[in-house]
């Protein structure tokens, strides 16, 4: 469905130094597939996320959707092709506009696709927000009235209101409390089975990458270390150095690593 070749950005920073962001990166995301990306902070994870949803350019490289090259696709092909990948960040609150009701930052996604008559879109927008676990009355509110996790939910909402192919979750929990968290784990797993939708899901928490994704692929300084078949089946062996240390920074994967290991 989606496969990175050889994908490397570098910024360049005032001064003339580089900064390799993104080293050659492969990596292959199947139809339907949740795959999970885990590295500390600075790894290139966000990077990562913005080159695939093309927010930024990439500095050379592939990326290959659905068989064809999207890296320079322009005007009215890119637009339609932003379609296909959407992204939801880590910091919901930055992205709304203040004087923006909720139900009007709905519409905007599906104005600008012409997917439906505006005479349709009070009824879609209530839908919305009850496929996510929202009140419709919820539409007629401000971003400052939402709580963080009401938030993000609206993001999802957007997100998948116009049935994209493929969704990059940057960081999508990392923002909100333990509770709201496991909640927003759980709707993304009911929608996962809901929609079919293909998904990046980023993390720098492995043990929120092991409850929505199978595969994770492990990132270091720009490069993909190690890709770990089977996030809830680790084998210590099997892992890369730097999966292990990631490993031992989460005392609740250690938990499960040990379970899994004297279960066979
Ligand atoms: N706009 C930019 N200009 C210059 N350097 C950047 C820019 N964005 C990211 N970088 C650098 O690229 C590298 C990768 O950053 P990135 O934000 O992708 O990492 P990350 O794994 O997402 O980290 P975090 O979890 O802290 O967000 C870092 O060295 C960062 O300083």
């Amino acid at each position: 469905m989606l496969e990175l070749q050889q994908l490397t950005k570098t910024y360049l920073l005032p001064g003339g130094k580089n900064v390799p962001a993104l080293q050659a990166v492969d990596l292959i995301l199947q139809p339907g597939e949740w795959l999970g990306i885990v590295g500390e902070s600075g790894s290139g994870k966000s990077t990562l996320a913005r080159c695939i949803a093309h927010l930024e350019p990439v500095t050379s490289g592939r990326i290959l959707y659905r068989q064809q090259d999207v890296t320079s696709l322009l005007g009215e092909a890119l637009r339609q092709h932003y379609r296909q990948i959407q992204l939801v960040f880590q910091e919901p609150g930055s992205v709304f506009h203040p004087r923006m009701r909720i139900g009007e930052f709905l519409c905007e996604p599906l104005l600008n696709y012409k997917l439906m008559p505006r005479r349709q879109m009070a009824a879609e927008i209530g839908r919305q927000l009850e496929r996510v676990g929202l009140s419709p009355a919820m539409a007629a509110r401000y971003p400052h009235e939402l709580s963080g996790g009401q938030l993000q939910r609206v993001m999802i909402a957007r997100a998948i209101s116009i049935y994209p192919e493929v969704i990059v979750f940057d960081e999508p929990t990392s923002a909100l409390d333990v509770s709201s968290q496991q909640k927003i784990l759980e709707l993304l797993s009911s929608l996962r089975r809901e929609t079919g939708v293909s998904a990046i899901f980023i993390s720098h928490d492995l043990a929120v990458v092991q409850q929505v994704c199978e595969r994770i692929a492990v990132m270091q300084e720009g490069r993909i270390v190690d890709v770990v078949a089977d996030s809830r089946r680790l084998v210590p062996s099997e892992l890369h150095p730097y999966t292990r240390k990631l490993i031992d920074a989460v005392p609740t994967i250690n938990k499960l690593m040990n379970r899994s290991i004297h279960h066979g």
